[in-house]
């Protein structure tokens, strides 16, 4: 190796100083460095800086937010309305969210289910429809009430199964296989996936169903189930297909495409703000080397974040996702061993002393970190009087030791066993470091107990960052694979116990579904951490579900996820307003 000074063996622990350090290594490293391995042709970002800052959809923003209003207050009274039927309210609701409207109509969607509640007979659901009744618990258990799986009990026979009867209802079985999504462990309600998913795809091969029912039933199988779907990347396409559906409530229809356009002027705003950032710290064009996706991450943080009055979040969750990104390329391909031994010593140490130890362009990532780390704990302290700096830099040395653990087990040729692995792989997807920084962002109060669980593998966290990892690594390891790497989880189990890739790509989406069913507890039930926290963690696995639907729509920048973006940034819905 040319500059075979960093290729000596390694023997520092993280804790320990680095003892081998000389000015004249970092030199060394500064003048000859070689990436560590072949980098895998991370193309420039298509969403140059220029492209950022020509973002501009010009629209009357004051007339809309009054047309909007206007329209609000029409569907609030629809909402509101004393006449509706449950069945007829469920659906409005249902709309509602679908179409990326339930934050204006939060507290009204409330009232709306207490009202049902009051008056629906849960144990008794005769001369109700599956289809009523499936909306039902799929809307409370997504609003957190605890309904029981009971309220299946009449589509069910003596031995409780599925009665074959129902299995004709398509509307009804449709609305069955979203809500078994909303299963908890041991609920009998998961069988009802396999179940309306095979008769499902039985009524659609027999050409039992018209055109219109066909081309539904076929979307929602071939999708991503609506409780695993992120509604904010999917609004545009959710809009466009309620807008063909008929009849279709034309108030809702005119608010959504208003409000659509309305959110994209505040995302071209953000993003112009982070792209000043991103340019000024200047490490798109002093690490080459590594991914730059601030627009990508952007997208990523309104998935994880969709609330459309959280820009600080979305801004520095961003921020945040880019750093990783770029510490992921270092850790994986770029840094030899002994220089990432070094690196992972300074973060843990967060001591600007520390730097001199690094080559140059680890100084750069260093300094980075640091600033806008401080910077996010700063702006928390200055507005709320929290004293977040330790947990966040906790979280990026926790992250930094696991890649380093993986970093080891590459070079020394080893390929753990899977539970090891995946202990560590499930750090190093980040979650740790992204749920951190987004408790202190979003959380009003900050308790002891959420604190000691962010490090202490919870079982919600590990659940979220479980799923996260399975994703990833089920969409990205064909890549990754031909680039030599061997630390994925499905190399892992391969190994492990000799399957062939296409069972253990089977087993792992067996056991996504099982991590699901544990995180939807935590919709329902009381704990430790605040609702809004469970939807962020919730939310970091729907994002997951998304960025990878169709493979590695991150790391790839392929055409879907192009359209993707630009179909948030880019394109207004013509509306009425002009
Ligand atoms: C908005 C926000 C904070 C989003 C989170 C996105 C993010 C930065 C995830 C971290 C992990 C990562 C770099 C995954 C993709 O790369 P990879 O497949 O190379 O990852 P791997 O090396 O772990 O497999
Ligand atoms: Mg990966």
């Amino acid at each position: 190796m040319e500059n075979s000074v960093w290729s000596l063996p390694y023997c520092l622990s993280t804790t320990q100083t680095p003892s081998r350090f000389s000015s004249q290594l970092v030199a060394d490293a500064n003048k000859h460095h070689i990436p560590y391995r072949t980098p895998p042709n991370f193309q420039p970002s298509p969403f140059t800086r220029e492209f950022i800052q020509s973002l501009g959809n010009k629209l009357p923003i004051e007339t809309l937010q009054e047309t909007a209003r206007k329209l609000e207050e029409k569907v609030r009274v629809q909402i509101n309305g004393t006449n509706m039927e449950s069945l007829n309210l469920l659906e409005l609701i249902d709309d509602i969210e679908r179409l990326g409207l339930s934050f204006k109509f939060e507290e009204d969607i409330n009232k709306a289910l207490l009202k049902i509640i009051s008056i629906e007979n849960f144990e008794d659901r005769i001369g109700k429809g599956l289809h009523e009744t499936a909306l039902l618990f799929g809307i409370l258990r997504r609003h957190g009430f605890d309904v029981s799986e009971d309220i299946f009990m009449s589509f069910k026979d003596e031995e409780g199964k599925f009665k074959a009867e129902i299995s004709n209802d398509v509307e009804g079985m449709l609305s069955l296989y979203e809500a078994s999504y909303l299963s908890l462990e041991e609920e009998s309600v998961w069988e009802a996936n396999a179940f309306s998913r095979t008769h499902l795809m039985n009524l659609m091969k027999e050409g039992l169903m018209d055109t219109k029912m066909a081309e539904k039933v076929r979307h929602v199988l071939e999708g991503l189930p609506y409780h695993r779907s992120c509604f904010r990347l999917m609004a545009r396409e959710c809009i466009n297909r309620y807008d063909k559906i008929e009849p279709h409530n034309l108030l809702l229809l005119e608010l959504a495409k208003l409000d659509f356009n309305m959110q994209q002027s505040s995302y071209q705003n953000e993003l112009k703000e982070l792209s000043r950032w991103w340019w000024d710290i200047g490490l798109s064009t002093k690490l080459k080397f590594a991914r730059d996706r601030l627009v990508e991450l952007y997208i990523w943080s309104l998935a994880i974040f969709p609330e459309p009055h959280l820009p600080i979040c979305h801004k520095e969750l961003t921020k945040v996702g880019q750093l990783i990104t770029i510490i992921d390329d270092i850790y994986d391909i770029y840094g030899t061993l002994d220089e990432l031994e070094l690196f992972t010593y300074v973060i843990e140490r967060w001591n600007v002393n520390s730097i001199n130890t690094l080559p140059d362009y680890l100084v750069l990532c260093f300094l980075a970190i640091y600033n806008t780390v401080n910077g996010i704990a700063y702006d928390i302290f200055k507005e709320r009087g929290i004293k977040c700096l330790p947990y966040l830099t906790k979280s990026w040395s926790n992250l930094c030791k696991a890649y380093l653990q993986e970093a080891k087990w590459f070079h020394n040729k080893i390929i753990p066993p899977f539970n090891e692995f995946l202990q560590n792989a499930r750090i190093l997807i980040s979650g740790g470091v992204i749920l951190t920084h987004s408790y202190f962002l979003v959380s009003k109060d900050i308790t002891e107990q959420v604190l000691h669980s962010l490090t202490n593998h919870h079982d919600m966290l590990s659940s979220s960052f479980t799923i996260f990892r399975l994703t990833n690594d089920l969409a990205t390891s064909t890549d990754e694979i031909e680039r030599g790497e061997t630390s994925n989880s499905i190399i892992s189990y391969m190994h492990e116990t000799t399957l062939p890739e296409e069972n253990v790509r089977r087993y792992f989406k067996t056991l996504i579904d099982k991590e699901w069913r544990i995180l939807n507890k935590y919709l329902v039930m009381d704990s430790i951490f605040p609702k809004s926290f469970v939807q962020v963690a919730i939310n970091l696995v729907r994002s997951a579900h998304c960025i990878y639907q169709y493979g590695d729509g991150y790391g790839r920048q392929d055409n879907i996820s192009r359209r993707r973006i630009e179909s948030l940034l880019v394109y207004t819905f013509p509306t009425n307003v002009s």
